[in-house]
């Protein structure tokens, strides 16, 4: 992994513990320990100084007994050496009382000049927290000297807040929750996964160079979506681009009972840039839709197959006969041309069999599902798979998938991206402003808009006599689900809190993925 990966591709923990094992066997632990232990205590000495002069602060450490501990003495012991007062408070004994830690941690501390305390003293302005790091299994009984710490310090945690698990991000037991966290090697998918995430304050992500030894497998990589990757995945137009290079965009949604959803979904399409939006519907939606965006073209039952470059079926559709036979439609039009893509949502997830999705595979169709929560338990009820049911919400996404061969996008406050081959991407970024109604709507219209510019490059390949590669559908997801999320907090930043105004900010957002010079966002309405 290059530098620039490690703060944008999480891996387990256990995955790196598995890295070093070489090169503990080559004898590099203690090289590695001080690497990790000096990039700690530069950064809580970096805490230390927004709030006043390093030397002369107090800075203590909850200290395990493994090397997780050793990296905080040793940090301890290099604040020291900066006029620090280091203060290690030990969290495990022996029979015989004497703290069970690392001795050479302990020695270094000792001969820098550093002490040691039962309790964290009242004026300690950092606390860190060496207790567990990758280390950790079973569950965490917050030690008595983490329970009484002085109100306005702030916490470090080393590697990862103990409690945390390092792979999945789980908290068992009581954790502390961190201002900030300096986690060595590669950044953990424990730090960006669940209440891990929540735990671990800012991530700072040290190289202690294990890049070359870290796993390259889809299956144990986890990718967090930013800028650069979502430009990557979404492009802007060439030049020579006309309508249909941009990519169409049938959208199938809406119904009598939900008609804002059609309106919805293709706002989410058109902001999010499709040369084309289709909307396929009832008279009751075709009007509504045709009136908020006078660019759409709308018909009872949608574009010519040949023409879409992207099914968006589902929100809003309802389940009863009329929504059957509008999802029928979807899927026959697929198979007229399976290239184009499929995003299913809501009402069509309720609809998908587990035949339709081994057809749609069978075709090469590239497919993405969006469940929320609720959803997801209930597709996985409907359609089981073995391993779906696991408690960790990657594990039961990454044996979905590979079972039933589409993608799948978890909607949530972190939204989690699972492509059939392991490839996994993380969201976040979004906050609650987007937990609304019809905000996923916005989304899947987004999704549509990215798939369908992804398959008119890729036809466009075929056509010149390449071979495009199979979509990569996970990153085109992730990268439509960063831009939505974005869009929500940059609108709420200006003042907008409403669904209704989503797919402007969402523009706004492409506008700057696409033309980062130019575009202005805060002028946009
Ligand atoms: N290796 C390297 O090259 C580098 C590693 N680095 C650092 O090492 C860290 C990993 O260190 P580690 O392997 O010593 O494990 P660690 O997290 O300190 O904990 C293990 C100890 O805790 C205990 N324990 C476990 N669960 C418990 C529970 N629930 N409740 C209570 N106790 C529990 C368990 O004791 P036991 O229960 O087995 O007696 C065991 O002794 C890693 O996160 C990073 O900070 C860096 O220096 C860079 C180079
Ligand atoms: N607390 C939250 N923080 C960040 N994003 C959230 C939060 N709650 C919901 N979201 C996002 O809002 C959207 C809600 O989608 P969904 O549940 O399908 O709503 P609807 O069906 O009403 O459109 C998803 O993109 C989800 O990731």
């Amino acid at each position: 992994m290059t530098a620039d990966d490690l703060t944008r591709i999480a891996v387990t923990g256990s995955a790196v513990r598995t890295a070093e094992e070489p090169l503990l066997a080559a004898g590099r632990g203690p090289e590695l320990m001080r690497a990790a232990a000096w990039a700690l205590a530069e950064h809580a000495a970096a805490l230390l100084r927004e709030r006043g002069p390093v030397a002369g602060a107090t800075v203590a450490a909850l200290v395990g007994p493994g090397n997780n501990g050793g990296d905080a003495l040793f940090a301890l012991a290099f604040l020291r050496r900066r006029g620090v007062a280091a203060v290690a408070v030990p969290v495990r004994r022996d029979d015989d009382g004497a703290p069970r830690w690392h001795a050479e941690g302990w020695a270094a501390l000792q001969a820098a000049g550093g002490r040691r305390a039962d309790a964290v003293p009242p004026e300690a302005a950092l606390v860190v927290d060496g207790v567990l790091g990758t280390g950790f299994t079973g569950e965490y009984e917050l030690p008595a000297a983490a329970r009484a710490l002085p109100a306005d310090a702030l916490v470090l945690a080393c590697d990862v807040p103990s409690g945390v698990d390092a792979d999945t991000g789980e908290v068992r037991g009581e954790a502390l929750r961190a201002d900030a966290t300096v986690t060595f090697g590669a950044l953990k998918s424990g730090l960006v996964l669940g209440e891990g995430a929540a735990r671990a304050g800012t991530v700072h992500v040290v190289d202690i160079g294990l890049g070359p030894h870290l796993p390259t497998s889809p299956a144990v990589r986890l990718g967090v979506m930013d800028e650069a990757a979502a430009r990557a995945a979404h492009p802007a137009p060439a030049a020579e681009a006309h309508k249909y290079t941009r990519g169409v965009v049938a959208v199938v949604a809406g119904s009598e009972r939900y008609p804002g959803a059609a309106v919805l979904a293709s706002a989410g399409a058109l902001h999010t840039g499709a040369g084309m939006v289709h909307h396929a519907g009832p008279q009751t939606t075709r009007d509504l839709v045709l009136t908020a965006h006078p660019e759409a073209l709308v018909s009872a039952k949608g574009p010519e197959p040949s023409r879409a470059d992207a099914w968006v079926a589902g929100p809003g559709l309802d389940t009863e006969h009329d929504a059957r036979r509008r999802w029928a439609g979807v899927l026959a039009a697929l198979e007229e041309r399976p290239e184009a893509a499929l995003l299913a949502d809501a009402s069509a997830l309720a609809l998908l069999t587990a035949a339709e999705l081994r057809s749609l595979r069978a075709a090469g169709t590239p497919v993405v599902l969006t469940p929320h929560a609720g959803e997801w338990s209930r597709l996985r009820e409907r359609v089981p798979a073995d391993g779906a049911d696991a408690a960790d919400p990657l594990a039961a996404l990454r044996a979905w998938t590979a079972e039933h061969g589409a993608t799948v996008l978890l909607k949530g406050p972190r939204t989690l991206v699972v492509a059939p081959d392991g490839e996994a991407w993380v969201v976040t970024g979004g906050g609650p402003d987007l937990a609304m109604g019809g905000t996923g709507d916005v989304l899947s219209g987004a999704i549509g808009a990215v798939l369908a510019a992804d398959v008119a490059r890729r036809s466009r390949a075929r056509r010149a006599g390449e071979d495009p590669g199979p979509a990569p559908t996970a990153r085109l997801a992730a990268a439509a689900a960063w831009l939505h999320a974005q869009a929500g907090a940059d609108q709420a930043r200006a003042g907008r809190i409403t669904t209704a105004t989503l797919p402007t900010a969402l523009g706004a957002r492409v506008a700057r993925l696409w033309w980062p010079d130019d575009a202005e966002p805060e002028a946009v309405q």
